[in-house]
């Protein structure tokens, strides 16, 4: 029987000469209760500029975050990510000059992965010609495929609050409006957790009673997040993943239930081990920092903690595309 998939030879060449830049938010998943569903897109953002070339060459100039450990080949997740969305389209590449300046984290819970597929793809499909390009749908589709998980490229795409569902494969995600006093104080540990072990410690299933706490929290923190902030503390509470990764970031589980106790709506950021508290307002903010700082000086001397008040990005990735 003959194959109707493109072959490589069929897929048109990406044009060479073209240059654009990518600016992808940081974002936090999961917010407590909202386990590979809810995510928030953070005021901490990744620059990608791509650059065809028309050898076949790959050229890297990378900065920031990565720049020691990440690879120069075609193995850099980025170059992955811009040839499946390449052949997806039905082009293929010569070659490229990456300049990638990383601020977000790497393996610290803060979507840095899920932001490099989101840059790489957004970047490939405004390379190929209009009539080819895909709407942030599509990139929302490929994107989850490759990350497992809906929860951080949705607000990494489109920004703001993300409200992600999946339907056997099909990924949809769509978007509400955080109240504007909710602040974001992120405290990123020097110390790194990845997602696939992460995943690797929760429960095949978890019972019943934990499903419906989970899901009443989840639905209340909804509400808190868009109309009714205070009611955080009790919408952030979760059921189905903080307590079994719990083991592998101690003085993260630490800080995050004395942040609680004192009434801050705490939680791990995505799969840990930052730690992220919704806060209410520029006061509860302050006193945020200010508690997390008495606290790790006293309880983690042995554990360095970047401590960021940020906003919520509402945007999502941008393209420029710079004219020759
Ligand atoms: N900007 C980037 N460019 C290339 N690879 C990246 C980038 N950001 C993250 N990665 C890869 O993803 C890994 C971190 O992914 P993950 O464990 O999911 O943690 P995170 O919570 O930061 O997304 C890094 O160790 C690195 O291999
Ligand atoms: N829902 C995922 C979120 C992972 O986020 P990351 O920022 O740690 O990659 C999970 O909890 O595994």
């Amino acid at each position: 029987m003959e194959s109707t998939q493109p072959t490589a030879t069929d897929r048109a060449l990406v044009a060479a000469g073209q240059r654009l830049t990518v600016k992808v938010p940081g974002t936090s998943a999961n917010l407590g209760p909202g386990y590979d569903s809810l995510g928030l897109a953070l005021s901490i953002y990744d620059t990608l500029t791509v650059e065809t070339l028309s050898t076949g060459e790959l050229e890297f100039e990378l900065s920031g975050e990565g720049a020691d450990t990440l690879p120069r080949d075609a193995s850099h997740l980025v170059v992955r990510a811009i040839d499946l969305a390449l052949d997806r389209l039905g082009f293929q590449r010569s070659g490229l000059r990456i300049t990638a300046d990383n601020v977000n984290p790497h393996g610290r819970g803060l979507g840095s992965s899920a932001s490099a597929v989101v840059a790489a793809v957004t970047a490939a499909n405004a390379l190929v010609p209009a009539e080819s390009q895909q709407n942030r749908d599509w990139i929302l589709q490929l994107t989850s495929e490759m990350e497992g998980h809906p929860d951080n490229v949705a607000p990494a795409i489109f920004g703001g609050l993300a409200l992600s569902w999946q339907d056997s494969e099909q990924y949809s995600s769509t978007h509400a409006d955080v109240a504007p006093t909710v602040i974001p104080v992120v405290a990123v540990p020097d110390y790194e957790l990845s997602t696939e072990t992460a995943r690797g410690l929760l429960p095949a299933s978890v019972g019943h009673h934990a499903a419906a706490m989970n899901s009443g929290r989840a639905a209340l923190l909804i509400h808190a997040l868009t109309a009714q902030p205070e009611f955080l503390l009790p919408g952030t509470e979760d059921y189905l993943h903080q307590s079994y990764r719990a083991q592998a970031m101690r003085p993260s589980a630490d800080l995050i239930a004395a942040l609680r106790t004192a009434g801050h709506a705490a939680v791990v950021s995505g799969a840990g081990p930052t730690v992220m508290v919704l806060a209410n307002g520029e006061g509860e903010a302050a006193a945020v920092v200010d508690f997390i700082e008495a606290f790790t000086s006293s309880n983690t001397p042995d554990v360095g903690w970047r401590v960021m008040t940020l906003a919520v990005d509402v945007q999502g990735a941008r393209v420029e595309v710079h004219r020759r």
